[in-house]
């Protein structure tokens, strides 16, 4: 094996999604807009607590591009402090890995996942280049004769971004850009970039925000107090930033705005997730069980969700469609209710951000009582996705849920494949969303594996409380049943909660 490889990464891709790849998303979450001017002055509405409009004034093109950098955001814009997010504009990239650890084959899947994540982010992958390194370089990441070697191919593929497959610290960013004259993002904004480019509810847009924050925080350090400024005769006549008066740096600023949004997103957040929290509590005291599709992106959850409950979910063929969680009411064939949902697919490395920032979401999961795990048969390394779902899984706590893989697509991938998927999870089920093949063994696993009513009583329910009858039936499993003159004699096996309520009907 050689020290260097050039990997296929952008061939065994599928085609890029470039449907909206460049549709600007502002998450000003009170619905005012900013508005720039050519000019490099903007003026703005804030939703800060620190004052009403104002005006940034004008930074300098390198302030801007260190902005930008540092944001990971479009080339066109912007001010950070306008909390205003725009979508990377990454037309033709190329791919740069560092393999440390592991086979080749894992550090090409990897470069290949990143392909796709490219892509899906509305890119063109032009080239890959992987190097072996005990550790990546400090300074630019890869070493700095293979730096040359991908400027090289920057220039002759005519790329106008590398995306590196790691989280870079900035100024590693800085000096690989430094040497290859182009745009340079890590794995994690562009992560991120697709998450804000499939946030659809307000929940969703909240949570990504403060993921994108929360990276960029760090990194307002890493181009450091180099970059401030005075700003602080601004804040002292009023039309600064609610101001701490003169000496304030603009770095600091900055900092404090950013820090500022974040407690206000983490506020709407939570205040989202208690919307949430009284729902399942809800179908908690119901007594719904539920159970949780989970899996690495693309590996068919949406497809599977639509096939068992009939639910018009999106399916693309692209990374990470699904981000905001689809709940959908389900029924076993005996006529048990239960909920099936689709939560956000899960990827190698996800930043860290973003699990934090989803943790409330991802909560339902570790709610559940049973985690469908749908791999990828079809995929070069689905050991590799179990290992990366597992880990999402293990940091919100979801371990001690019962988890059930089920291997999608078995429709694309051959018998030896099978085979060997076969031997590495005895206990899976292989199931087609496409063609439908396992899908009734998936549904009769499902029902074995809801938890079962198993409080047996015996009740006398009056007519007027029809709604418990109703109850018993849907949730329940009927014994018997008798119609008297004081009402309805049955005797029931029902879950715990609604024991509890039947005690006062209870005739033993
Ligand atoms: N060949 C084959 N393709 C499938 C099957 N199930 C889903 N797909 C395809 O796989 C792609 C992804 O399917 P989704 O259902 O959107 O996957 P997902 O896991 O919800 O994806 P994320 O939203 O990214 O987490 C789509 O192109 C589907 O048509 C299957 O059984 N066989």
């Amino acid at each position: 094996m050689t020290a260097d490889q050039r990997t296929d990464a952008g061939k065994g891709a599928t085609a890029p999604v470039a449907e909206e790849a460049t549709h600007d998303l502002t998450v000003a979450s009170d619905g005012h807009s900013s508005s720039g001017s050519q000019s490099g002055v903007r003026r703005f509405t804030t939703d800060s607590a620190d004052g009403p409009d104002f005006t940034l004034g004008e930074y300098d093109l390198s302030e801007r591009a260190a902005l930008r950098r540092v944001a990971g955001l479009s080339t066109e814009l912007t001010d950070i402090t306008e909390v205003e997010y725009r979508q990377l504009r990454l037309e033709r990239v190329v791919l740069v890995g560092v393999w440390t650890t592991g086979t080749l084959a894992q550090a090409e899947n990897s470069m290949r996942e990143l392909a796709r994540l490219a892509e899906t982010a509305g890119s063109e992958v032009l080239d890959g280049l992987v190097q072996r390194r005990d550790r990546p370089d400090p300074a630019t990441y890869i070493g700095s004769g293979k730096a040359k070697e991908l400027r090289d191919v920057v220039d002759t593929t005519g790329a106008d971004t590398v995306i590196c497959d790691g989280e870079l610290a900035p100024g590693q960013l800085r000096q690989l850009e430094g040497v290859v004259k182009v745009k340079v993002v890590d794995r994690t904004a562009l992560i991120l970039d697709i998450f804000a480019q499939h946030a659809r509810s307000r929940e969703g847009k909240a949570q990504v925000e403060l993921a994108q924050l929360q990276y960029l925080v760090p990194r307002l350090r890493g181009w450091g107090e180099s970059l401030s400024r005075q700003v602080g005769g601004r804040a002292a006549n009023g039309v600064g930033i609610g101001g701490r008066g003169p000496g304030e740096t603009k770095l600091e600023i900055d900092r404090r705005r950013i820090t500022a949004r974040m407690s206000k997103l983490r506020k709407e957040i939570s205040g989202m997730k208690t919307a949430r929290d009284v729902k399942r509590s809800r179908r908690d005291n119901n007594q719904v069980p539920s159970v949780v599709l989970a899996g690495y992106t693309n590996a068919g959850k949406s497809s599977l969700l639509n096939r068992l409950t009939g639910a018009g979910v999106l399916v693309e063929n692209a990374l990470f469609a699904t981000l905001d969680p689809t709940v959908r009411r389900a029924e076993t064939s005996d006529g048990r209710v239960y909920t099936l949902s689709d939560t956000v697919g899960f990827v190698r490395h996800l930043p860290h951000q973003l699990v934090e920032a989803f943790r409330s979401t991802l909560e339902e999961v570790a709610a559940a009582d049973l985690i469908l795990h749908v791999v990828d048969a079809s995929d070069e390394d689905p050991e590799a996705q179990i290992k990366a779902v597992r880990e999402v899984l293990a940091d919100i706590e979801a371990l001690d849920v019962p988890e059930q893989i089920i291997f999608n697509k078995v429709d694309d991938a051959d018998a030896e494949t099978q085979l060997r998927l076969r031997s590495l999870v005895p206990s899976a089920l292989f199931v087609s969303a496409r063609t439908g093949f396992g899908l009734d063994d998936l549904r009769q696993l499902i029902e074995e594996r809801l938890p079962r009513p198993d409080r047996s009583v015996v009740a006398l329910i009056p007519y007027t409380r029809g709604d418990l009858l109703a109850r018993i039936h849907s949730d329940g499993e009927v014994v018997s049943e008798d119609h008297t003159n004081d009402g309805t004699l049955i005797s029931a096996r029902v879950r715990p909660d609604l024991a509890a309520t039947l005690e006062e009907f209870a005739t033993v």
